[in-house]
């Protein structure tokens, strides 16, 4: 696909709603909503507000029976994104995104040998570069290990390479910071950022943490039992939050940064 002009309208959502398989209610909508090309989208919410559903159904990437109404249009490509070559897509648990029993070579250059044709040899030196990318250290040797063999962080960035892996002009990312440590999360934010500017992708990236939104995107929507309650420029959003579920979430957060007391902090 080739990239949209920036700031044209990438996906258009109207009255998008999504029913699971035998739920009584739907999970997400009615949501009218645009997201433009090259821009960075923060999906927030509470746990259940329909975050992870609104970014499935805009990957394509819904569980098989989940019934999808209203209308989600891909204007300036004129067709939806194929996952995994137009579009990229980073899961919380990076079990969900890695296979156990294949390789980290094997699995970041599938995507290179399968959407952009190169032959095993040429994807396997696309794969070590990818992994070079994303601060993985000695990437000959990682090629041949397997994801349990490397630690959290690490299979996030080996989670990141494959996703972007055959050069997707937009990148989801659900909540792939929220198994890991501080540390850790700042340095894999830093890389999505790094990552993405550098190739002009477009950015959704899904939390429910305000902090990590305002840090990474320009554009934050607010989510709050399965509706759209509040979007805007990020700045805004953190100092003049609108719905209760944004004052929430900024609540939730002024709490975690509060030094706990000094009984508590003792070891
Ligand atoms: N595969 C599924 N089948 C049936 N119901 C589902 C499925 N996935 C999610 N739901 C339901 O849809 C609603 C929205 O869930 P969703 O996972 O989109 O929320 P979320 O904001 O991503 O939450 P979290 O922060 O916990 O990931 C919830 O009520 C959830 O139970
Ligand atoms: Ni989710």
């Amino acid at each position: 696909m080739t990239p949209p002009r920036t700031g044209a309208s990438l996906c258009r959502l109207r009255a998008l709603g999504v029913r699971y398989a035998g739920a009584a209610h739907p999970a997400l909508g009615p949501i009218d909503f645009d997201i433009a090309a090259g821009e960075r989208l923060a999906i927030i919410g509470e746990s259940g507000s329909g975050k992870s559903t609104l970014a499935r159904a805009i990957a394509g990437l819904l569980p098989a029976g989940a019934e999808l109404t209203g209308t989600l249009d891909w204007p300036a490509a004129g067709r939806r994104p194929t996952p995994g070559r137009d579009l990229g897509y980073v899961f919380q648990d990076p079990g969900q995104s890695l296979n156990p029993v294949l390789t980290i070579g094997e699995q970041v250059a599938e995507g290179a040998r399968h959407h952009l044709g190169l032959s095993g040899r040429a994807a396997r030196a696309h794969a070590a570069d990818l992994l070079t990318q994303v601060h993985l250290p000695d990437p000959g040797r990682l090629l041949a290990a397997y994801p349990h063999q490397i630690s959290g962080g690490q299979r996030q960035r080996v989670a990141i390479a494959a996703a972007i892996a055959a050069g997707p002009a937009i990148l989801i990312a659900d909540e792939v910071t929220s198994a890991l440590d501080t540390t850790v999360q700042a340095a894999i934010v830093a890389l999505l950022d790094a990552l993405t500017r550098d190739r002009g992708m477009t950015l959704i990236f899904v939390t429910h943490d305000m902090a990590l939104a305002a840090q990474l995107a320009g554009r934050i929507a607010v989510m709050g039992a399965g509706r759209l309650v509040e979007a805007g420029r990020a700045g805004d959003i953190l100092q003049r939050p609108i719905s209760t579920e944004a004052r929430r979430l900024l609540n939730a957060h002024i709490d975690l940064d509060t030094p706990p007391l000094i009984g508590e902090a003792a070891p």
